[in-house]
């Protein structure tokens, strides 16, 4: 065992909290206190006694001047500092009244999360600025279903619905005619900043120049060595494979099936209560998958996922103009 792992560890909560615009509150941490000058999210240790919601509402409070109303529990992970171990309880926070200012003297920044003017940062917090960079919605291509052509319309609409996060699975594909798909996917979802990963295969991925590879548990749970693309995410379904997922550092995962969905309508999934308790405590931001619909973001947030990944939800929502698109 490490020096480190001996240390004790202190339990914080720390607030993302984030304008509509996107932009998330930074805070200088103030002279005299460890590590002043850095900046971080606002937080701070859990009192004696005291839950992590209890514990963030109270700091908010003492820190910023602004009262909770609403927070989301997001990602908790761990970091060891040559001296102790913080174990960091993030929380959305999606309501709050009053206007945050500095209480302790400290400077607040609202920063765009992509590149942030202030810092350094704690180090701790890379990882955090790394999952905040994933959009909320995550949509996995369906072109068996709808023909290419008329698919690729509805990507263009979705992506000009604001979709940055796509994967590439298309099961009934030859390799060539996935290739030319994938390739396809890439380029216009370049057009509009949107990250493509492709499923299972890393060599595809490079060729067609996706962000990265999307693995099927199975392939999570023989690898011993992760991927080296730029971004990788794996498909969960227990609690194993979501700490192989945790152990080998992917960038996310999608947990499912958390509702009954269009191709087993008969199975129940693992519900909100199951999902929660799976996603509770877990470093990497989780999608939840599995019978969902744009309309129940929300409600996975709120049950901790990161957000919602559809396969079915997303494209039928898009009308194509059907004879444009026959031409195309
Ligand atoms: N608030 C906050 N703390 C963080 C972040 N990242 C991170 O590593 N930490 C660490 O977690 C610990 C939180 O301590 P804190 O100084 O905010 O605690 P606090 O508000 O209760 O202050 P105090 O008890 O020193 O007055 C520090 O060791 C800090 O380095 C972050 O983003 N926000
Ligand atoms: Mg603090």
């Amino acid at each position: 065992m490490s020096a480190a792992a001996r240390l004790p560890v202190i339990d914080v909560a720390v607030a993302v909290v984030q304008r509509d615009d996107g932009r998330v509150l930074l805070a200088e941490r103030p002279r005299g206190k460890v590590s002043a000058g850095y900046w971080e999210l606002p937080g701070g240790k859990f009192d004696a006694g005291e839950r992590a919601e209890q514990a963030l509402a109270r700091e908010l409070r003492e820190e910023l001047g602004v009262e909770l109303d609403a927070a989301y529990p997001w990602l908790t992970y761990e970091h060891a500092y040559p001296d102790k171990r913080v174990r960091l309880h993030f929380f959305r926070v999606l309501g709050w009244h009053g206007t945050p200012h500095g209480r302790e003297g400290q400077r607040i920044s609202w920063e765009d999360p992509q590149a942030p003017s202030v810092g350094p940062l704690l180090p701790a917090n890379e990882k955090l600025l790394k999952a905040l960079r994933l959009p909320p919605v995550y949509a996995i291509t369906n072109a068996g279903r709808y023909g290419v052509a008329e698919f690729m319309a509805r990507l263009e609409q979705a992506l000009e619905g604001g979709l940055r996060l796509i994967q590439v699975r298309e099961t009934g594909m030859a390799p060539e005619q996935l290739a030319q798909f994938a390739r396809r996917v890439v380029t216009v979802a370049r057009r509009y900043g949107a990250r493509v990963l492709v499923n299972g295969d890393e060599t595809l991925a490079r060729k067609v120049g996706a962000d990265g590879v999307h693995l099927q548990a199975d392939r999570l749970m023989r690898l011993s060595v992760p991927p080296s693309t730029r971004l990788w995410a794996a498909s969960c379904h227990d609690a194993r494979q979501l700490a192989r997922a945790a152990a080998l550092g992917a960038d996310f995962v999608t947990l499912s099936p958390v509702l009954p969905t269009a191709t087993h309508p008969e199975e129940p999934g693992l519900g909100w209560t199951k999902f929660t308790r799976l996603v509770h405590g877990y470093p990497l931001p989780v999608y939840a998958l599995g019978g969902m619909r744009l309309e129940l973001l929300e409600t996975a947030m709120r049950h901790g996922a990161h957000g919602i990944a559809l396969l079915s939800g997303i494209w039928d929502r898009v009308v194509a103009p059907r004879a444009e698109v026959r031409n195309s």
